[in-house]
């Protein structure tokens, strides 16, 4: 492609700036409420549905709370929810049975959402850590993270989801082969039409923090997960994770985090021009809210600049905890 940039004065390129009228003409990209899946925190611990300290703003939410969210995202337009367990720490155990207990709180969640709201779409989480006591995403033999035992776990956990009403799985948990083993397992349970959205290019990152504390896996989480999640230093990389999971089933390809990450957006649409979505994760609401908290930075304005950011670099949607806030800014 060849760029034609006559020289100044033929081209004043300011001619398009001159008033938001030619500056909505001339616009490239937009983000729309159609774009935002909404990441909720859920609990059945009594007390623990209060506010979490790193993310001002986010709450954990009761079923109530969970039915409620259901219903503002309907009437504000935001296609998905998705959902992340808080546990009572002593439910967690070594082999985290309760990830794929048929009655266990998030399926009851997904069961209520669902009949409550069927328009929202849910999306799940796949991945062992809320149920795990050492915090981990995977299960854990003599320290190391156990791939082919986690798959089998996480499948079982899917299936219960699947059977709970989820539209969108979201497997966060790094393993090799699971897109490939829980698109298997859906076609054999009948499930054809469930989604996955695989967190395909999941980094190690500090941004996680928060949402640690949200589900309360802080505590519990020994070392890193540094051996599961990708190294912040790569990027062709992202690219093979990318293919494997379309290749294996993903119908939906994630970027997370996002806005340190938005170089990894970019070149995953542009290879697989694939549905592609990113994690604008806990630290990055949690890095926001703190710098408008002080009044350093506009709420409304750099929530919908960083937004917008997703959109540019590439992204068909974005999972933010910002989702309610934007949407009522933006409009259905
Ligand atoms: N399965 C873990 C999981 N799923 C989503 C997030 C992070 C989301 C966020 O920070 O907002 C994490 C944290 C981690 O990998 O430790």
């Amino acid at each position: 492609m060849t760029l034609i940039t006559p020289p100044f004065p033929t081209n004043r390129l300011r001619r398009m700036r001159r008033s938001a009228g030619l500056r909505d003409l001339a616009q490239e990209h937009r983000l729309s409420v159609k774009d935002l899946i909404w990441p909720i925190f859920i609990t059945d611990v009594p007390g623990a549905d209060v506010e979490i300290s790193s993310m001002p703003g986010v709450v954990r939410r009761t079923m109530k709370g969970a039915i409620e969210a259901a219903e503002l995202a309907a009437k504000l337009g935001i296609p998905a929810i998705c959902l992340f367990p808080y546990t009572d720490p002593a439910v967690k155990t070594e082999t985290c049975e309760q990830a794929w207990a048929e009655g266990n709180f998030t399926n009851k969640v997904i069961a209520a959402m669902k009949a409550a709201v069927p328009d929202v779409a849910i999306m799940t989480d796949i991945a062992l850590d809320p149920y795990n006591a050492n915090g981990h995403d995977g299960l854990v033999r003599d320290g190391i993270i156990l791939n082919d035992e986690t798959v089998e776990a996480l499948v079982k956990m899917a299936l219960a989801q699947a059977e709970a009403g989820a539209d969108i799985l979201g497997p966060s948990d790094m393993m090799d082969g699971r897109i490939g083993a829980l698109r298997e397992a859906m076609e054999a349970a009948g499930h054809k039409d469930i989604a996955i959205l695989s967190y395909a290019a999941k980094y190690a990152s500090a941004f996680y923090g928060p949402f640690r504390d949200a589900v309360g896996a802080s505590g519990a989480l020994k070392g890193d997960k540094k051996t599961y999640q990708m190294n912040p230093g790569n990027s062709d990389e992202a690219l093979r994770n990318v293919a494997r999971d379309i290749a294996e089933g993903a119908d939906m390809v994630m970027v997370k985090p996002g806005m340190p990450y938005l170089d990894i957006v970019r070149r995953v649409k542009d290879e697989f021009q694939m549905p592609t979505y990113a994690y604008q994760v806990s630290g990055e609401y949690a890095m926001l809210m703190a710098a408008i908290r002080n009044g350093w930075l506009d709420h409304d304005k750099a929530m919908l600049e960083s937004l917008l950011a997703f959109r540019r670099a590439g992204c068909d949607g974005v999972l933010t905890y910002f989702a309610p806030k934007a949407a009522e800014l933006i409009g259905a």
